[in-house]
């Protein structure tokens, strides 16, 4: 399963908490993140990840491309609602294209702990 995580500035210690959580489900998947969160799951929870670009500089696109293309089969975006990003649009393009291709996906912790459960099961 391919699976992308990606988690705002004052999201990303809570997505370890999650990937941690998760780690023995996440460890048989293929991973893959922007920049910087990416880079904190390979150093906090030793997960094995692909890094696109961080965010601002084109991440999320990338990976809503892959996504696009039938190669993502699951998004956790851990978004910061209170803080204005630079890359708004960016932002907005793949939680769309995850609409536009009905790929399931948890912008918050609540939900990326159900959506990872749920395909733990699996
Ligand atoms: O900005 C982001 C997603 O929109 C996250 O990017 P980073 O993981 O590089 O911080």
């Amino acid at each position: 399963m391919n699976i992308a995580l990606i988690a705002h500035d004052h999201k990303k210690d809570d997505m370890v908490v999650l990937a941690k959580e998760f780690a023995g489900f996440l460890c048989t998947c293929q991973l893959m993140a922007t920049g910087t969160t990416g880079g904190r799951l390979q150093a906090e929870v030793g997960l094995r990840v692909e890094c696109m670009l961080s965010g601002p500089m084109g991440g999320d696109l990338q990976i809503g491309a892959r996504l696009a293309v039938g190669q993502v089969d699951a998004v956790v975006f851990l978004r910061d609602p209170m803080t204005p990003q630079p890359h708004e649009p960016d932002i907005n393009a793949l939680v769309r294209a995850c609409d536009v291709h009905n790929v399931p996906c948890a912008t918050n912790l609540s939900g990326g702990r159900l959506l990872l459960q749920a395909l733990s099961r699996t």
